[in-house]
């Protein structure tokens, strides 16, 4: 960081997570675009790569883990040491796309289609399609599970199977079918109802995080600076104007300016949690914690969503527990050639989307409840479980654990004070709703039914009963009763946090951003990632975050058009106004020039 000049950048964009390393990408294509990336973490190690490490929930993970705390709630995580419910983030480059399942879904075209119906202009399923494509290299196009019409090649993320499924993926399938369920087809496509082993973000049998899949191929670019083991402590503010950031690194504090804009992709956790510390907030909490306010701004930190779900364990007979072990064999084929049970995430590939009594029927076209499953998978478990239980022999455990699509329950993100190095305090309000509790014990029977089919029962599939938590022993085992019990003591967080700075039209109050992610009363400043969302989307969180990032990027690439005139404009705009329009650039020069005619 020299003299003063070089400290000047047009973008930072702050955190290398899934959303930042679209973002940067993206940008530094543009060689009039001087962009330097902020991430908290550190660089991406070979071990992230093997698919089957990644439910290692233990130390491997955690090394790379924020793990935020929850705060305990009177309804939900009950049977979690001290009441906490745990939430998993990637602090490495790549994000929480280095540490999460890889699984590649869209979720369904009405979750789009409501964001436009709610005002937001532009974010149709029919408009964000095209992104969702424009991202992608799907390598399995023309295949049975793949429909070709909502698919593409060409772009930075591949997107294929893992190249190993474990022999119990086929039976649950086979088993899927026996209820009436489409099976092994595209549930990315036309329609979402039914049962696949999903495709992934993978590429050579290895994990391919946004990092690598983005940021690896821009490296070189003399435009573009990654800096690592940068935190962002506050986006540094003149006004209502975004001037710039600080952040810590090597113990001491830096300050970077920029010219155009700071892009947050800190994720739906820390990016509320920066845009509170930097006075961008309600004012009311602001005041509270003694943070001085830049913008009144209800919206920031509410909001915040999540999948919640619940794991129904069973166990199978015909399979001996460590048929999937992590051998020397296994290690050989993956080293060797990228194949086998480490170049997998064992049953965790699978997933399929359901209708609960309470949804609106299969001619709907929308799914309530997602089917996730664990187990078989080659880690250093004996069981291919993760948490490495005790057990040694009998039939091999495995879980089914049904999700909620879209869920009632909301959360938020507050400052617990102004120091921004303690975590943010979150509090997620599980199962306040009757309808996210209602519709797990509907999953529940569901699996039970999925379970019960000829294709599973063959292999000796049967439920395993937990142990009952609290008071669930006095009730009577199976029924709804005990199964709520369980739900609230065993609660089960999904990982597709977002919503936490989300966008919304005009009069809206709480919306933190317009439509074209900027932040609402502050110039220069805008939001590419997970907390933008408004909506959860019914599926799996990834894909949609990569959507979002690559429309923030062409945002900003359409406000700052390379006619090499804007420079003189002022930059960054709270409304969307000095969009940087062909007739923009033309009325600046004109203005420049004094011809204003
Ligand atoms: C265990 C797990 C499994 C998952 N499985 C799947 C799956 O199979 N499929 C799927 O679609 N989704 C999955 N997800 C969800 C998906 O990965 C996330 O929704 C997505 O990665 C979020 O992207 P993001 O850019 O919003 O945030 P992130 O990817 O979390 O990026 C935020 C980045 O900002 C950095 N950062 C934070 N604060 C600062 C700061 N102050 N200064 C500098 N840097 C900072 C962080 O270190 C991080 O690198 C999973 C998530 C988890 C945790």
């Amino acid at each position: 960081m020299g003299d003063k000049k070089k400290e000047e950048v047009d973008f930072v964009v702050v955190g290398g997570g899934t959303a930042g390393a679209v973002v940067a990408a993206r940008l530094s294509e543009r060689p009039d675009f001087n962009v330097v990336l902020l991430e908290a973490g550190g660089c991406e190690p070979a071990f992230a790569q093997v698919p089957s490490f990644y439910i290692s929930d233990g130390d491997v993970r955690r090394l790379l883990d924020w793990d935020f705390k929850l705060e305990p709630q009177a309804e939900a995580c009950l049977g979690h040491e001290d009441g906490v419910c745990h939430w998993p983030r990637g602090k490495v480059l790549g994000g929480t796309s280095t540490i999460n399942g890889m699984m590649y879904m869209r979720g369904n075209r009405w979750d789009y289609d409501r964001w436009e119906a709610e005002g937001l202009a532009g974010w149709g399923w029919r408009h964000v399609l095209p992104y969702f494509k424009k991202s992608e290299d799907n390598a399995e196009l023309g295949q049975k599970h793949v429909d070709d019409e909502y698919h593409s090649r060409g772009g930075y993320l591949t997107v294929q199977r893992f190249p190993d499924q474990p022999p119990l993926a086929w039976d649950i399938l086979a088993g899927a079918a026996e209820l009436g369920f489409r099976t092994n087809v595209d549930l990315n496509g036309r329609n979402q109802t039914g049962f696949t082993v999903a495709q992934a973000n993978v590429r050579d049998g290895r994990r391919l995080s946004l990092s690598r899949a983005f940021l690896h191929p821009a490296r070189d670019r003399p435009n573009l600076r990654v800096i690592t083991n940068a935190m962002v402590v506050r986006v540094s503010m003149d006004g209502d104007r975004a001037r710039g950031v600080v952040f810590h690194r090597d113990g001491a504090l830096h300050k970077l300016r920029v010219r155009r804009e700071v892009v947050l992709a800190a994720g739906a956790i820390q990016t509320p949690h920066l845009l509170l510390l930097s006075g961008v907030g309600p004012r009311r909490h602001l005041e509270d914690v003694g943070v001085r306010v830049v913008a009144d701004c209800p919206g920031v930190g509410g909001n915040l969503q999540n999948h919640i779900s619940f794991s129904v364990d069973f166990a199978v007979e015909s399979i001996t527990p460590g048929s999937n072990r992590l051998d020397m064999p296994a290690f050989e084929q993956f080293l060797s050639n990228g194949t086998g049970a480490m170049a997998s995430t064992g049953l965790s590939q699978l997933t399929g989307f359901v209708h609960s009594r309470f949804s609106d029927g299969v001619a709907s076209g929308l799914p309530d409840l997602q089917v996730f499953f664990e187990g078989c998978i080659a880690n250093c478990s004996i069981t291919g479980l993760p948490g490495e239980p005790s057990h040694q022999g009998g039939p091999m455990p495995f879980r089914m654990i049904p999700v909620v699509l879209r869920p009632k329950s909301r959360g938020e993100v507050r400052l617990r004070s102004r120091d921004p190095t303690a975590p943010p305090k979150l509090t997620a309000n599980y199962l306040q709703d009757r309808y996210d509790v209602d519709l797990l014990i509907d999953g529940v029977r569901f699996v039970q039914r999925l379970a019960n089919t000829s294709a599973l029962r063959q292999h000796g599939v049967a439920l395993v009963m937990p142990e009952t938590p609290g008071g669930c022993s006095e009730l009577e085992p199976d029924s709804d009763a005990y199964w709520e019990c369980l739900i609230r003591h065993r609660t089960n967080p999904e990982n597709h946090q977002c919503g936490s700075a989300r966008m919304g039209p005009d009069g809206d109050p709480g919306a933190v951003l317009d439509a074209r992610l900027q932040v609402r009363g502050v110039r220069g400043l805008r939001v590419a990632d997970a907390a933008a969302i408004p909506h959860v989307v019914s599926a799996n969180l990834n894909a949609a975050v990569v959507m979002v990032a690559e429309r923030a990027a062409d945002f900003i690439k359409q406000d700052y058009p390379a006619w090499g005139l804007d420079r003189r404009r002022p930059t960054g705009s709270p409304t969307g106004r000095g969009r940087g329009s062909l007739l923009d650039s033309l009325l600046s020069l004109a203005r420049s020039t004094g011809d204003s005619r």
